[in-house]
């Protein structure tokens, strides 16, 4: 039998706790279902194993295809060399370019079929911004990289509710004057079909969030909700995607509730994401969908104040790891 092809596993920011993750999801790599590669820095993985006494010898290596062989006994490490020695939870601006780069890299070797999907580990926005990165994050980085500026969705996943934000990385304000009834149908297109071919579900049903408390109340709390979300339902069951909405938003994630839908569709960043980081804070992913590749992260962040102490949580990283994993061996499966 071959063996599956490697994940690249980008470094994320050096003085977070995305090294000692990396770390640690070798360590349990027993369960995982694919090898992965880090593109990283191989001598700040060494010591940050020799800090905290783990055993993890690490391979350096030429080239993607090396990483099968190496790693069930070493962790394998396309080097991407950082500017300036880091101390944990202390960023350093000019390490962005590191950081920017390794996720440069691991778009090149998704792209090329090197590897098999990318999985990110988790930058500091602001750290970044002051490098001179000019994305909100890396959903849209990833577009621009891949040619497809706007195209980008975001989903987060977990074995309980998937979300995906139709606003993204904006603020409050911006989210509601910014939301189109087009942006609402562009969401619900891309993520029927990532549902269908990535997680193989045949027919998805959608549930979309109003925007205003109540769905907007026959318009006394609000008119966009008839006006811009209602429209898009309409159009995407026109296209014959199972769509429900537009729903009152605080009684959409209970249990029963989520019984009834694969994913639900939120007007903006913290209606989607309050509710799974609070149902499954340890074992979700972050997922980009629209992209010519796959990418998927844990989906939390930097976490500062823990890096460097080994007690990080590895979960959603392997969560993240696996769900890559599956998505390729679904996509590659022929679809009738
Ligand atoms: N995919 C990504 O790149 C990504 C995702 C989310 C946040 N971020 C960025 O991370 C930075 C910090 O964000 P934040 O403070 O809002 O969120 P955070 O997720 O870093 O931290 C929130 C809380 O959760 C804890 N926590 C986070 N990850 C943990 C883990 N693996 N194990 C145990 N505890 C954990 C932290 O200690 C903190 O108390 C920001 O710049 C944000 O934009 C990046
Ligand atoms: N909004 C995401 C979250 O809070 O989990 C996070 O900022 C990651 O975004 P990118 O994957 O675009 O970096």
């Amino acid at each position: 039998m071959t063996k599956p092809l490697p994940l690249a596993l980008t470094m994320g920011e050096p003085a977070g706790i995305g090294g000692e993750l990396t770390l640690k999801a070798w360590l349990r790599r027993h369960d995982l279902t694919n090898p992965f590669l880090a593109v990283d820095d191989p001598d700040r993985l060494r010591s940050i194993a020799q800090s905290l006494g783990w055993d993890v010898p690490i391979a350096v290596i030429a080239a993607a295809e090396q990483a099968k062989d190496v790693f069930a006994d070493a962790l394998p490490v396309l080097p991407q060399p950082l500017v300036r020695a880091v101390k944990p939870g202390s960023p350093d601006p000019a390490n962005g370019s590191a950081v920017m780069a390794s996720i440069q890299r691991a778009v090149l070797l998704t792209q090329a079929g090197d590897t098999a999907a990318m999985v990110t580990n988790p930058i500091h926005k602001a750290v970044l911004y002051q490098a001179g990165f000019a994305f909100p994050g890396h959903t849209e980085y990833l577009a621009h990289l891949l040619g497809v500026d706007g195209a980008e969705v975001m989903m987060l996943a977990c074995p309980h509710l998937r979300v995906v934000p139709v606003t993204i990385h904006v603020s409050l304000a911006q989210a509601a004057a910014g939301l189109t009834t087009q942006a609402i149908i562009h969401a619900g297109q891309v993520t029927a079909q990532a549902l269908r071919r990535d997680f193989g579900i045949a027919a998805p049903r959608l549930a979309v969030a109003g925007l205003n408390p109540h769905a907007g109340e026959n318009g006394a709390m609000g008119n966009e909700d008839a006006a811009i979300v209602a429209p898009a339902v309409a159009a995407l069951r026109a296209q014959g995607i199972d769509a429900n909405g537009p729903l009152p938003a605080d009684t959409l994630f209970h249990a029963r509730a989520r019984a009834g839908y694969d994913a639900a569709l939120c007007m903006y960043h913290d209606q989607a994401l309050i509710p799974i980081k609070t149902i499954d804070f340890d074992g979700g992913v972050n997922i980009t969908l629209g992209l010519p590749i796959i990418r998927t992260s844990p989906d939390h962040g930097t976490a500062f104040a823990l890096a460097g102490t080994g007690l990080a949580v590895e979960t959603s990283l392997m969560a993240a790891l696996n769900m890559a994993a599956a998505m390729a061996a679904n996509r590659s499966r022929p679809h009738g």
